[in-house]
């Protein structure tokens, strides 16, 4: 794992950007993982800008993101089809038929969570993962004790997830979805890469219990510390209860400026 703590989010999701285009112009097709939230808005914003002023080219681009609510047609205002769409993909120049959301009005929902995960292979996996993380440890929507083999499958939401995320639903947890479709820790395992963010006091218990507890499915995000390249870029505030904080900033401002984002 690799702690990267930077004052705030805005230059923590821009040191996350230049990992993600420095991926996308050394392999123009790559396949990225994406993430919803208002963690990844920052990082998305950044990826616009270098579009627009430096020319980030997405035209063969594949996405996959991680999860979407079941019962929300993709135009509702709070799917996470239409909060890509709009965050993200009709800013860049990707192909919309290259973005892929899990669909949360499947018929058969068990069907398209294994069409999903067929289609990541045939994509030829997943490069490079956005995370974010939620209050209680989840990453997608793999809440606690989420089993560490799981793929892409149904999900019912801790009550934890529904209270923090009622705040999209105008405060009002009767109107979030309490069942989602996301992508399950083993399909998050199997990309090449994980990049996690996480800014603001409230993720600081999450991201402790992740990098220094054990690992444990309790705190899903924590199967990170078995992943071969999995890079945290977190602001002071959620880097407040982590005792190694010292550390993990010495080994990063020790390295060569090139390979400070690689
Ligand atoms: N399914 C998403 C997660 O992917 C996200 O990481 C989490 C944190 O959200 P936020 O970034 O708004 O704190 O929220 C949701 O539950």
């Amino acid at each position: 794992m690799e702690i990267i703590i930077k004052e705030n989010g805005q230059v923590a999701s821009e040191a996350a950007a230049r990992v993600v285009a420095r991926l996308v112009r050394e392999k123009p097709h790559a396949v990225l993982g994406l993430a919803t939230g208002s963690t990844p808005l920052m990082l998305y914003k950044e990826l616009i800008r270098l579009h627009r002023e430096e020319g980030l080219d997405f035209s063969q681009v594949t996405t996959f993101n991680l999860d979407e609510y079941i019962g929300l047609p993709a135009d509702h205002e709070q799917s996470y089809r239409r909060f890509m769409n709009e965050s993200l993909f009709k800013r860049i120049n990707i192909k919309m038929e290259n973005t892929h959301v899990p669909d949360g009005m499947a018929a058969d929902v068990p069907a398209a969570c294994a069409a999903y995960e067929q289609a990541i292979v045939e994509a030829g996996g997943i490069d490079l993962q956005v995370l974010g993380i939620g209050s209680d440890g989840h990453v997608g929507f793999n809440e606690p004790t989420s089993s560490f083999a799981s793929r892409t499958r149904i999900k019912t939401l801790t009550r934890q997830t529904v209270a923090d995320n009622a705040r999209f639903f105008c405060g009002d947890e009767c109107r979030v979805p309490k069942h989602c479709i996301t992508m399950g820790i083993g399909t998050i395992m199997d990309a090449r890469m994980n990049l996690l963010l996480a800014f603001g006091e409230g993720k600081a218990g999450a991201i402790a219990a992740t990098v220094e507890g054990g690992v444990a499915a309790i705190m899903p995000a924590s199967i990170l510390q078995h992943h071969p390249c999995a890079k945290f870029f977190i602001d002071e505030a959620a880097a407040s209860k982590l005792q190694l904080a010292g550390y993990y900033r010495w080994v990063y401002e020790g390295k060569p400026g090139w390979q400070q984002d690689a």
